[in-house]
């Protein structure tokens, strides 16, 4: 039976983004199933982070369509994220530096609180109960990354690898449907990309993953399928053993013979 958009989490067609006479992408497709870990990945310049931001309501795509659980997203904003399921992590982690480990975690969970402003602002009824649920999933969430003894400091005081889990914390606390995985591999130290791969892999059997990576083990190791994108064009397509076996990867990564000839 042919697949329907409700078999998809997240279905991207046709989405074509220019900047002046640069196609930044063309053209370009992708869906994303529950519970499977899908790899965005090409040579610098390729289109990645365009698509990235394309998906969180940064940049405006001139035509194309994206779709969300079956329902189109149209003109979705990077604040109506959260309320959409989607959470995402940035390669500068965006931790907010005057605030504790614990504070950022929750800003992460907010989309979980149920009582509305009057009660935020006199401090009464469900705004306390959620106060109190919140910081226990927030720490639960620190907990889950090994990191819930820094709590009450500051972010920018704690090593590189610990601000990184934190702010996979931060983005996991929502319990998302879709999380969009910024380069979480960046900046760490091998024991702690092992130790990455296989946190992806346990919440990747929860949620919907979109992983941009330029570190290619952690990329062939933790993903269902990989979409690889040149010069803003979709090249390759398919599980991780198809795309390593594809010539035409190869060549984007390694330049083509004709591109070297034209690039003299
Ligand atoms: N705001 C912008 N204005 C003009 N050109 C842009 C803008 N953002 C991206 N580009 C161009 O669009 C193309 C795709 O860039 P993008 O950053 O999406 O690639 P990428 O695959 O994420 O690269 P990298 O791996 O180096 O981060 C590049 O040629 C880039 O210079």
């Amino acid at each position: 039976m042919a697949p329907t958009a409700l078999d998809h989490l997240l279905e991207v067609e046709g989405v074509t983004v220019r900047f002046g006479g640069l196609a930044a992408l063309s053209d370009v497709g992708l869906t994303i199933a529950p519970g499977t870990v899908a790899g965005l990945i090409g040579p610098n310049g390729a289109g990645k982070t365009t698509l990235f931001n394309v998906l969180s309501g940064v940049v405006r795509p001139q035509s194309g369509s994206i779709t969300l659980k079956g329902e189109r997203l149209r003109d979705h904003r990077p604040h109506q994220l959260a309320g959409l399921g989607v959470s995402r992590t940035f390669q500068g982690l965006n931790l907010f530096g005057h605030m504790s480990v614990l504070d950022n975690v929750i800003v992460g969970a907010d989309r979980l609180a149920r009582g509305g402003l009057p009660e935020m602002l006199t401090g009464l009824g469900r705004y306390q109960r959620d106060e109190r649920e919140l910081t226990a999933r927030a720490m639960a969430a620190l907990e889950e990354f090994g990191v819930a003894d820094t709590a009450h400091a500051l972010p920018g005081t704690l090593p590189y690898g610990v601000q990184k889990r934190v702010a996979l914390a931060r983005a996991l606390v929502s319990e998302p449907e879709l999380l969009l995985l910024d380069e979480p591999a960046s900046g760490l130290s091998g024991d702690d990309t092992a130790e990455l791969a296989a946190k992806i892999r346990g919440f990747g059997r929860r949620m919907g993953v979109m992983l941009v990576e330029h570190h290619m083990d952690l990329v062939m190791d933790v993903c269902d399928h990989i979409v690889v994108l040149n010069f803003g064009q979709v090249i390759c397509s398919g599980p991780p053993a198809v795309v390593q076996a594809d010539p035409a990867v190869a060549e984007a990564y390694l330049g083509t013979p004709a591109q070297e000839e034209n690039g003299d």
